[in-house]
């Protein structure tokens, strides 16, 4: 891959995963984050969570392994990625330390810049918004194992970031990102 001719010959790559519960805005923030930083020359990719288990993990469920399996895998791919100079963004929930904890080390081992962000949106705010209308089927029992419903979710210790979407516009929450990806140096 080549940079534009416009633009400096190697930005430095870096893993940004935004994680949080269904709803909390993971992925509204990483599409708007990935716009700027695309206008600001930036090679930029999203995994989206639901894209990359149809295309990597079609296998998996919502198992604690299967999630794991699965955060993992797309940990891996951003490593790759962000060492050939994109800035991935990953909204996908990871809920459980052991694996974020695991992405991070990866990263790390390869000298990778890699931030945590967590999407701090309160469940009821969450389960409000209910996107996909998966926290109704949840409360309906149609479904079951629904993170922050009936499934666990291991709120991050010490992330980089943590956003807290039900007191900021969509605007803000990505300015805010964006901030910290300057002052890291990845734009
Ligand atoms: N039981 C259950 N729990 C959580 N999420 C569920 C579930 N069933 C389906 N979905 C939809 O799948 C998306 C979550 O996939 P992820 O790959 O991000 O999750 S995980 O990190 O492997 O836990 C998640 O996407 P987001 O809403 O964008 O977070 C949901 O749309
Ligand atoms: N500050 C904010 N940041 C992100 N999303 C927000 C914010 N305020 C309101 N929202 C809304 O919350 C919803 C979040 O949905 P989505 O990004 O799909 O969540 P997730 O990817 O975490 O499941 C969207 O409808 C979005 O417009």
């Amino acid at each position: 891959m080549s940079a534009p001719n416009d633009t400096p010959a190697a930005w430095q790559g870096g893993t940004v995963w935004l994680t949080g519960l269904p709803s909390a805005g993971k992925t509204t923030i990483a599409v708007g984050l990935a716009e700027r930083l695309r206008s600001g020359g930036h090679r930029v990719q999203v995994l989206d969570g639901d894209e990359v288990r149809a295309a990597l993990s079609a296998e998996l469920g919502f198992s604690k392994e299967d999630r794991d399996t699965n955060v993992r895998r797309i940990g891996y791919v951003a490593g790759l990625l962000a060492e050939h100079g994109v800035t991935v963004l990953v909204p996908v929930i990871a809920p459980y330390a052991l694996s974020r904890a695991a992405v991070r080390d990866l990263h790390a081992a390869r000298g990778v810049p890699y931030i945590e962000v967590h999407v701090a949106t309160p469940v009821e705010i969450c389960a409000d918004r209910d996107v996909k209308s998966l926290y109704a089927r949840q409360a309906a029992g149609e479904i079951s194992g629904l993170t922050g419903a009936d499934d666990p979710y291991e709120v991050p210790v010490d992330p980089e970031l943590r956003v807290h979407t039900q007191h900021q516009t969509v605007a803000e929450s990505v300015r805010r990102v964006s901030a910290l990806l300057t002052a890291r140096g990845l734009s």
